[in-house]
């Protein structure tokens, strides 16, 4: 049986994570409502506003029901600001601003500063051949993690070098970049994998 992962469709580029997912083969379904959270096997956060997306989760009541099955061990993979939605912490979050957690990581948003609100760099990513060429739009960085979170990139040159910007930490996978931009399925790839292996 294939695996069906969902796309959170509350805000962010749901789109083009769906059309990420169905060019690997797997059933993508968009989620809005919370019966739909318990309808998928796994779950992608797309980029966005993590404050909008935040906001829009609690009054969706998304919020309780997305945090049940993350406990339980659905996989996620959380791409920017969704990469943001599964920090335990913000460095700099706005005063309301919760997140549903999961990675025992501290993130900082917008972190890449102004001048370089957008840029692309090449990667090495931690189980993959070659370079990953990655898109960051208003990203955030990876500040600290705990123990149990394996750090998969690194931004290799540049003012940022050093900084973390891929973990996984059990089933929960985060990107402070955006791999549904251009057609490199490799990192799609590596989530269905954690899927897969869950099963
Ligand atoms: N592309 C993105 O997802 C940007 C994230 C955004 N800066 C935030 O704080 O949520």
């Amino acid at each position: 049986m294939t695996v069906t992962i969902g796309v959170l469709a509350v805000q962010g580029d749901v789109r083009e994570h769906v059309a990420a997912l169905t060019d690997l083969g797997v059933a993508a379904v968009t989620v809005r409502r919370p019966h739909e959270v318990d309808a998928v096997d796994a779950l992608v956060i797309p980029g966005g506003e993590s404050t909008v997306m935040d906001k829009l989760v609690r009054a969706f009541e998304l919020q309780e029901p997305l945090r049940k099955r993350i406990a339980n061990g659905m996989p996620v993979y959380g791409s920017c600001a969704g990469m943001i939605m599964l920090a335990d912490r913000i460095a700099d979050a706005r005063p309301d601003q919760e997140t549903l957690g999961g990675i025992d990581m501290t993130v900082r948003r917008n972190a890449f500063g102004r001048q370089v609100d957008s840029f692309e760099t090449d990667l090495d990513y931690v189980g993959l051949a070659g370079t990953v060429h990655a898109v960051f739009i208003r990203a955030p960085w990876v500040e600290a993690v705990g123990d149990g979170v394996e750090v998969l990139a690194r931004v290799s040159h540049g003012a940022a070098a050093g900084r973390i910007v891929a973990v996984r930490q059990g089933n929960l996978m985060a990107t402070s970049f955006h791999p549904e931009v251009g057609d490199d399925r490799r990192i799609h790839a590596e989530f269905v994998r954690i899927v897969e292996q869950c099963r």
